[in-house]
């Protein structure tokens, strides 16, 4: 039994109707009003309310690093981590103005991160090398969508309206690509890109490793905790609790780049439920983005080339739909404003 309801229709089909109303040629602000109809359907309201964005960033290492797939250390991780709640990261500057609660996870970095101001919800520190073990256990990864439910509950307890996971984990899109291939059914070479940025030898060696760790589990049924265990890590899983949690509440999940992505798709497999309350914010430069995002049925808002995770472009996003929103609530109706309508 699903814990997640499905988004309202009723308030759906009130808020196209409305749409119709508006002072503008009908369908002119285009994508605008089809999110605001979304966000009026998952908010069961014809007219949603302004959004109260949060942003829990979770962070974990992974073993499959020790084969060379990043372009990064793998120390950068726990540094980042710093980074975010010293306010010098990327995430850092767009949660601040954006206006949106920020909060740090350990799920899992290799680094002891004693004394940062973050979440310690370490479940082990760093996840096992995908492409010859399990990244974790069942046990761990039951821990991971645990640490990721009490992220979202703690979220939605402060007030938020609007659900934004991020990522940090130096080598973390090569899981990410394996469990997107696995649950796409796409080629590892249509999914795989270069992450941070390795060079060709690098990107060949990486299509390899995803090969490897998916030829590890190419028997059929495992499920998605199985999947997440096998092919997963941490933060990865953190992130798919964190979805399944908030859709139960009944809060909108704005989807960040190709980890985000991933760890959907896993949330999908989990409880298919979870789906019709993601919203894609961005197209992440990385390969695979756009087809693990058609997967899910979903289209970005807009393709700004960014690559970097830590929920930046799901923050960069948020503009977007409170415009719509303040558009959808704001505007006047043709009988409001005495504008004649399409057919006088
Ligand atoms: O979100 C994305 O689309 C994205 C694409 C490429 C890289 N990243 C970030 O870069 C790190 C993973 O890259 P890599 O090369 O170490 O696998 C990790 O910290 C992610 O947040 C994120
Ligand atoms: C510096 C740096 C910052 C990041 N933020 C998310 N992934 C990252 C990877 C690196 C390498």
């Amino acid at each position: 039994m699903s814990r997640i309801s499905p988004p309202d229709l009723s308030a759906l089909a009130a808020a196209q109707a409305r749409q119709q109303q508006l002072t503008k040629p009908a369908g002119s602000l285009g994508q605008l009003e089809s999110l605001a109809c979304r966000l009026a359907a998952l908010q069961g309201r014809e007219v949603p309310l302004p959004l109260s964005p949060a942003i829990s960033v979770f962070a974990g290492d992974h073993g499959v690093c020790a084969e060379g797939v990043s372009a990064y250390p793998q120390e950068v991780t726990g540094a980042m981590v710093a980074n975010f709640v010293h306010g010098g990261a990327a995430i850092s500057v767009l949660a601040r103005v954006n206006q949106a609660r920020l909060e740090v996870v350990d799920a899992g970095v290799a680094a002891k991160l004693d004394g940062l101001p973050v979440v310690h919800a370490k479940v082990r520190a760093g996840s096992g090398n995908i492409r010859r073990e399990a990244a974790m256990s069942a046990d761990e990864v039951q821990q991971a969508l645990e640490v990721g439910r009490n992220a979202a509950q703690r979220a939605i307890a402060s007030g938020a309206t609007l659900l934004i996971a991020g990522d940090m984990g130096i080598g973390n899109t090569t899981p990410s690509a394996a469990l997107i291939c696995r649950l796409s059914g796409h080629s590892v070479d249509s999914i795989v890109g270069r992450g941070t940025g390795v060079d060709d030898a690098g990107l060949a060696l990486k299509r390899q490793v995803v090969a490897d760790a998916l030829a590890r589990v190419a028997t059929a049924g495992l499920d998605g905790r199985a999947l997440l265990a096998e092919l997963g890590g941490l933060e990865i899983a953190a992130i798919a609790g964190f979805y399944l949690e908030g859709a139960a509440q009944g809060v909108p999940l704005l989807l960040d780049g190709f980890i985000s992505t991933a760890a959907a798709l896993a949330a999908q497999e989990i409880d298919p439920a979870v789906t019709p309350w993601f919203i894609a914010s961005h197209c992440s430069q990385e390969t695979g983005h756009q087809l693990a995002l058609a997967a899910l049925g979903l289209t970005p808002l807009v393709d700004f080339g960014l690559r970097l995770g830590e929920g930046s472009g799901a923050a960069l996003a948020i503009p977007l739909l409170q415009q719509a929103i303040a558009l959808h609530a704001g505007m006047a109706t043709f009988a409001e404003a005495g504008v004649a309508g399409k057919n006088g």
